[in-house]
């Protein structure tokens, strides 16, 4: 019998359109390392428009993006970078900040919204005259939005004021972007105007834009010839990435105008969760295409028990911890699914919390 498959674990689950698939087929390619692929470039040029920078950079994952943009900017041994207790490039990508680029981590608690104050960001910048004992602080990191909040939007305002205190101190700063798309459409802000005041940028192209593979790092003409060497250090030099390339554009044209009915979707989503007893979801919080769904304190409910229930209705979720389930939409959730998933957890909710009546 053929499940029916509702994947919420993550918007990098996505399959490849009809349209991408015909696209990489036909791409027009050539060796990126020797010289440059003709799609890629295409790709590049496109993003490095739409972010408002001069350069771009295809690179292989998201991951390796925020490596490389670390390393660019902390090329002196003894380099800290102040980054969020909980961003992505702190939690999730293997210190490689540290491991392979050599750079110390100075965190910073993340407040609920995703952002880090501005004067504890300010009062962890080294000493200068410290340098004898001090690692000397170079960057600064953002993410946006920010993931492990529930997939918070940090303003452009916001984003300014941190490249403000940047400037001041001689900093630069990156935002990792992964979801930047869906900031821009949360906020109805331009990519370019939130990232304004960002010297390097992190986009991923293989979220809700549904890409199969990579992302994109931007940042000035200069920047970008330092990322391109590093790239190819890293083993992230390829050959005709114009067949991964094309997907990416054919994403940016057919996904980017969804990503505001994935919202809407996650609203719908979130504000059902929240009607069943037991269960509470935050969903004001719930800005863009994240659900945190917390279950209460003597609910008899835990996300162990909800996640293999949901599992036997071909719902897939990955539980945050043992109280807190992360549901995260994309294109390729209808919202049928939706209506499938909250039919399907309140009969998992009655069955855990009233045994005896089923
Ligand atoms: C906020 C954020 N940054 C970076 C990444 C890394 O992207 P990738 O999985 O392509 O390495 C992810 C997740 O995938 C993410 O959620
Ligand atoms: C887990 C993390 O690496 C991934 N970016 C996700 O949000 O699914």
């Amino acid at each position: 019998m053929v499940m029916r498959i509702v994947d919420l674990r993550s918007d990098t689950v996505t399959r490849p359109t009809d349209a991408m698939r015909e696209a990489m087929a036909s791409a027009e390619v050539d060796d990126d390392v020797l010289g440059y692929d003709p799609t890629a470039r295409r790709l590049e040029e496109e993003m490095a428009k739409m972010m408002g920078k001069e350069a771009a950079l295809f690179v292989p994952s998201g991951t390796m993006g925020n490596l490389i943009c670390v390393m660019v900017h902390c090329d002196v041994r003894g380099s800290e970078v102040i980054l969020g207790d909980t961003c992505h490039i702190h939690v999730y990508e293997n210190g490689g900040i540290s491991t392979i680029g050599g750079v110390h981590p100075k965190t910073i608690r993340n407040e609920e919204d995703g952002t880090m104050d501005l004067v504890a960001i300010e009062a962890a910048i080294r000493d200068p005259k410290g340098s004898t004992f001090y690692p000397s602080t170079r960057l600064i990191c953002l993410e946006n939005t920010h993931a492990n909040s529930g997939g918070r939007c940090l303003s452009a305002e916001y984003t300014d004021r941190v490249g403000e205190i940047a400037k001041r101190h001689g900093l630069k700063l990156h935002v990792d972007g992964a979801r930047i798309f869906n900031a821009s459409i949360a906020l109805d802000v331009p990519v370019h105007r939130l990232v304004k005041a960002a010297d390097s940028v992190s986009v991923c192209l293989s979220k809700g834009l549904g890409a199969p593979i990579g992302s994109v790092i931007v940042g000035s003409q200069s920047f970008i010839e330092k990322a391109k060497t590093l790239r190819k250090t890293l083993g992230g030099g390829m050959r005709q990435i114009g067949v991964l390339c094309a997907a990416a554009l054919v994403a940016l044209q057919e996904n980017l105008p969804k990503l505001q009915s994935d919202h809407k979707k996650t609203k719908l989503l979130a504000e059902g969760l929240n009607k069943m007893k037991g269960i509470r979801v935050n969903v004001a919080a719930m800005e863009t295409n994240m659900i945190f769904m917390d279950m209460e304190d003597g609910s008899r409910l835990t996300a162990e028990k909800l996640r293999k229930s949901l599992t036997e209705h071909g719902i897939l979720v990955i539980p945050e911890n043992s109280s807190r389930i992360r549901m995260v939409i994309h294109h390729q959730i209808t919202t049928s699914d939706v209506h499938y998933t909250l039919s399907c957890l309140q009969q998992a909710v009655q069955t855990i919390q009233e045994p005896c009546q089923n």
